[in-house]
């Protein structure tokens, strides 16, 4: 699913009322249609609303959903934050529609009291979507900040107020949301982590916008969703062999951290490798060896850390570095040698990520179609601090660019940037995978998959959404609060299946 900027959603609007055609009236008509539909059907025949309205076509939405409201027999008041500006034409033709059904309208100018919600009526927010330019100051902030503080569910319509849909609003005053309905398709802002707190659940309402300006319109970004992934995914040959599906290199685990190794290497066979040899400190072999017979055990020379390259390196298809190794100076050699002798794509993570983050000459060694998977912080430590994560995901695709490699920003959706200078976002998982070692499992699988021979785009997006995918089928057995990462592991198996044809 494509993701479109403001200005997209306006010429898509735009291009649907002229092809269609159909009136720009009837167009919010539907909508209004469909987020009223959703507001009846999520709360019960008890539940009054409060819709918010500015005097642009959001609120041209907010006044058709109130009427429809009412229409409905439920208890609706509206308020519209008056502007300087004149109401926009579908916002003047709904306010005399919404006058004719007698609806009750309270003007709020600056410097009015704000007038009282009623306790358990849902706030609607229909202030501003994607037309707003500056960040919200004055009596719209004062309004928001006053909603904000109101122990109500607050439901957004298209986007919460105060949000951009192309860039940062961080430190802007925005509307809370509970709820998001947007229309059409998601916009960027509603994907990021740093908005997270605003957006509340998203969700996107179809509203029959032209389906051949959808497909002819190229976006720099895409939602990862399961019709995508199953496009990159490659099912198994009926007459394969274990050499069909690669032979995996994975360095990990140090002393006190051969948890992080196994983790790894036991995603990295259920995720497909066909052999996987697996680098760890002499403390750990009989750990891998007892905990997971089919992985083969690399001892390095030393007893706790990871010193030392493998003799024999061109039996390796791919390389996953990382979980667990520590970031010592002898370990940072290791990496030089390995990425120096290994003509083979990487994965590198967690630990390797934090030595690449001290030493920028190893990532001039970095061969291209490999990933790298941080999470913000260790994205900041290799890129330089960021103030948003617009700003972030610009870098991403820069760097997945000038690496000629897959850059992942781990999150809730979590982001992926392609060489090609596509970014995608992942739609699976959940709040129950913030948990340490999840990581390690994600990056034994995109090894498992490289080493399938996947390229790097493919194995990122193939991988990151089986990921997830697990997590949101290990929390059914589950909780958020008790899910470890050993279940994700163990439901990779039900995850694959879902992308089986
Ligand atoms: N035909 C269409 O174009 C459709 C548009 N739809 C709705 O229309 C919205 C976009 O409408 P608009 O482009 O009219 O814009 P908005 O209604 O989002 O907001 C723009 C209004 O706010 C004012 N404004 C902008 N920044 C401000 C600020 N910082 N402080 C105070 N006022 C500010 C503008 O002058 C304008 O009056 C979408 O988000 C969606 O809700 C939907 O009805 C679907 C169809
Ligand atoms: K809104």
């Amino acid at each position: 699913m494509k993701i479109f900027s403001a200005e997209q959603m306006r010429a898509w609007d735009a291009y649907t009322i002229r092809h269609e055609p159909v009136l720009s009236i009837d167009l919010m008509e539907r909508a209004a249609g469909r987020c009223a539909d959703w507001l009846l059907a999520h709360f019960g025949q008890e539940t009054g609303f409060m819709v918010f309205c500015g005097m642009g076509n959001n609120g041209g939405d907010g006044l058709a959903i109130a009427r429809m409201l009412l229409a409905a027999g439920r208890r609706a008041g509206v308020v519209i934050l008056e502007s300087r500006r004149q109401g926009s034409p579908d916002f003047l033709e709904n306010l005399k529609r919404l006058q004719a059904a007698s609806g009750a309208i309270f003007l709020l100018a600056a410097g009015d009291a704000i007038p009282d919600v009623p306790a358990g009526a849902v706030v609607v927010d229909a202030l501003f979507g994607t037309g707003l330019n500056t960040p919200l100051s004055g009596h719209a902030a004062r309004l928001v900040e006053h909603l904000n503080g109101l122990p109500n569910t607050r439901v957004a319509i298209d986007l919460p107020s105060g949000l951009f849909a192309d860039r940062s609003a961080v430190g802007n005053p925005v509307l809370l949301a509970t709820h998001t309905l947007t229309f059409a398709a998601p916009k960027l802002g509603l994907l990021l982590q740093e908005n997270a707190p605003f957006t509340g659940e998203v969700h996107i309402l179809d509203i029959g916008l032209s389906p051949a300006f959808e497909s002819a319109t190229e976006t720099r970004f895409q939602l990862a969703t399961a019709t995508l992934v199953k496009s990159r995914f490659r099912p198994r040959n009926r007459f394969a062999h274990k050499g069909n599906f690669g032979h995996a290199y994975l360095a990990a685990g140090s002393l006190g951290k051969m948890g992080a190794a196994l983790m790894a290497a036991t995603a990295c066979l259920r995720g497909g490798a066909g052999l996987l040899s697996c680098h760890v400190p002499r403390c750990g072999v009989g750990i891998l060896q007892t905990a997971l017979p089919e992985a083969m055990a690399l001892p390095d020379p030393d007893e706790t850390r990871l010193t030392t390259l493998p003799g024999e390196t061109s039996r390796y298809n791919c390389a996953g570095i990382g979980p667990g190794i520590g970031t010592s100076t002898q370990t940072a050699a290791m990496l030089r040698s390995c990425l120096a002798k290994f003509q083979v794509p990487f994965v590198l993570d967690a630990d390797a990520l934090n030595l690449l983050a001290k030493d920028e000459s190893l990532m001039s060694l970095l061969p291209a179609g490999s990933i790298l998977t941080p999470h913000p912080k260790e994205f900041d430590r290799l890129f330089g601090a960021h103030d948003s994560d617009f700003d972030r995901i610009e870098t991403a695709l820069a760097a997945a660019e000038r690496l000629q490699s897959v850059v992942l920003l781990k999150g809730h959706h979590t982001f992926i940037a392609s060489p090609t200078g596509s970014g995608y976002f992942n739609t699976t998982g959940n709040a129950g995978m913030a948990k340490g070692g999840s990581g390690d499992v994600l990056t034994g699988l995109l090894t498992a998959l490289l080493a399938q021979g996947y390229g790097a785009e493919d194995a990122a997006l193939v991988g990151v959404w089986l990921h997830g995918k697990a997590g949101d089928l290990a929390v059914e057995r589950q909780s958020y609060e008790s899910l470890l990462p050993g279940d994700l592991v163990a439901r990779l198996g039900a995850a694959f299946r879902q992308l089986y044809p």
